[in-house]
């Protein structure tokens, strides 16, 4: 929601990590709040999205899952057409995201504003969204909450597709192509613009996000030619008996093909409901369609420099990819402030170098060091008489990438750790945030650390050029 007359900043001219001046708050969803940035040493506009402290429990909706399906997916996306995620920021209390900023705002007040929107800037738009919406599915990212709301228009008008804290990820140990078999469980969207099988899908035991993005596509291009919903009722029943079975009536100004395009696109049975290919082939889509900016459209995007102008050196792992590779695992330790007895950091190191380290300076030190456990590695280390100490659990991240989770007991056990294992096990290696030579990106080991404990860099890439549809 984009916010009236403009709110307050979170305080005058504040400066986060350093390097981005936060301005107005651009708006508000249920999840985060949406500021406007400056990033200093360039001067670049940039749109700062902040979530609150994920300390909860999964869901679909809130805050911590949201954010981390979000960076997920915007971290397999470069399209011209789509957000693009500059960097993520932690601190101990939020999430920060640094998108590009639309400076058009909210598709949804232009039509607001227009009442409807004339037919050849409704096939521009629509183009742009099919084109990001095919591309999103082809790298396995289904959005799940296309709705103008989510739609952004930048400084030329084009589109923008953003919010996708509530998308789907194919796994990427899926091969490509096989769209069909992701069927998904998860009730999400905005009822007025979600498919009849997402409302119904107990029924059918999951349903198909293409086909689902697909009729909330058709949903958008519905308003945008109409300026008003093509299913609406103030009754929720209703409403969904309106979406189950498909009736919507077009304004008269509506042409024969926009009329066909729009009944195909919300036929109300996925199976018959047009595919991509069809919409690409459908006569009122392809009227002076460039075959050739499509497939280039659909590439992904080349990388470009830092827009700081600094060389940019692309590391094995980031914050970044700490939490979007985090499936399966569970990092929300890396959320916590760490206790006297507990905490978690990252290492760019394989699990195996890490453990033999500590086996190496445990013994040095007279210790017992007993490795056990099948999930990532357990070892637990002991005093000699048998008393527990510390126990470690180092999980893999990637190949060269582990955290490490530290539990220890009070007095001998701390000491021994902040004295003599901590310092080897973390020795010169820690994950070190780019642009900063001091800083690192592991858990603050002691209240008086700074409250920022990592930070990463995110390639930006090249729009291609010429490609707007
Ligand atoms: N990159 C951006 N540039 C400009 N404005 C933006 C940008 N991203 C978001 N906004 C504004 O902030 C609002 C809220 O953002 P967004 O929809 O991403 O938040 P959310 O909490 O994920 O929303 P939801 O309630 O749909 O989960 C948007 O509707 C838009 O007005």
């Amino acid at each position: 929601m984009t916010e009236s007359g403009g709110g307050a900043p979170p305080s005058p001219a504040k400066v986060i990590f350093g390097k981005y001046e936060m301005g107005r708050l651009l708006g508000r969803g249920a999840s985060a709040k949406v500021y406007h940035a400056r990033h200093c040493p360039s001067g670049q506009g940039v749109a700062v999205k902040v979530f609150p402290n994920p300390r909860r429990p999964a869901g679909c909706s809130a805050a911590g899952d949201s954010f981390i399906r979000e960076i997920s997916a915007l971290r397999r996306l470069r399209h011209p057409h789509i957000i693009r995620l500059h960097e993520v920021l932690a601190s101990r209390s939020k999430v920060y995201l640094v998108l590009e900023l639309a400076k058009g705002g909210e598709l949804f007040s232009r039509v607001e504003d227009r009442g409807h929107l004339p037919e050849d800037l409704c096939r521009r738009l629509f183009r742009q969204l099919v084109s990001a919406v095919a591309y999103s599915h082809s790298r396995g990212v289904f959005h799940r909450d296309l709705k103008p709301e989510n739609l952004l228009l930048d400084e030329a008008g084009d589109l923008k597709v953003s919010d996708f804290g509530l998308a789907a990820l194919r796994s990427s140990s899926s091969s490509e192509g096989d769209d069909g078999e992701l069927l998904l469980h998860t009730q999400c969207g905005t009822p007025a613009y979600v498919a009849p099988e997402v409302l119904a899908r107990k029924m059918t035991g999951g349903y198909d996000g293409a086909k689902a993005d697909i009729w909330s596509c058709g949903v958008i291009l519905f308003v945008l030619n109409a300026g008003y919903l093509p299913f609406n009722d103030p009754n929720l029943m209703s409403l969904y008996r309106k979406i189950y079975r498909g009736h919507h009536r077009c304004p008269r100004w509506t042409t024969p093909n926009l009329r066909r395009l729009i009944a195909r696109l919300l036929d109300p049975n996925p199976d018959t409901r047009i595919s991509i290919d069809g919409i690409l082939r459908d006569p009122w889509f392809a009227r002076d369609f460039d075959a050739d900016q499509w497939t280039a459209l659909m590439q992904p995007c080349e990388d470009a420099p830092d827009p700081s102008g600094k060389p940019h050196h692309r590391r094995e792992l980031n914050a970044f990819d700490l939490i979007s590779f985090s499936a399966g695992l569970d990092l929300s330790g890396l959320f916590e402030e760490a206790t006297s007895d507990r905490e978690r950091f990252a290492l760019a190191e394989p699990v195996d170098t890490i453990v033999n380290r500590l086996e190496h300076v445990g013994r040095g030190e007279g210790l017992a060091v007993r490795r056990e456990g099948e999930k990532g590695f357990s070892a637990v280390v002991e005093g000699q008489k048998g008393d527990f100490l510390l126990r470690l659990e180092v999980y893999r991240l990637t190949a060269s990438v582990a955290v490490v989770a530290v539990e220890r007991s009070a007095g001998a056990g701390e000491s021994l750790w902040n004295e003599k294992l901590g310092p080897a096990l973390r020795g010169p290696v820690t994950v070190e945030a780019e642009h900063t030579n001091t800083a690192r990106r592991s858990l603050p080991r002691k209240k008086s650390a700074p409250s920022t404990f990592f930070h990463c860099h995110i390639d930006r890439a090249k729009s291609p050029r010429n490609l707007r549809l």
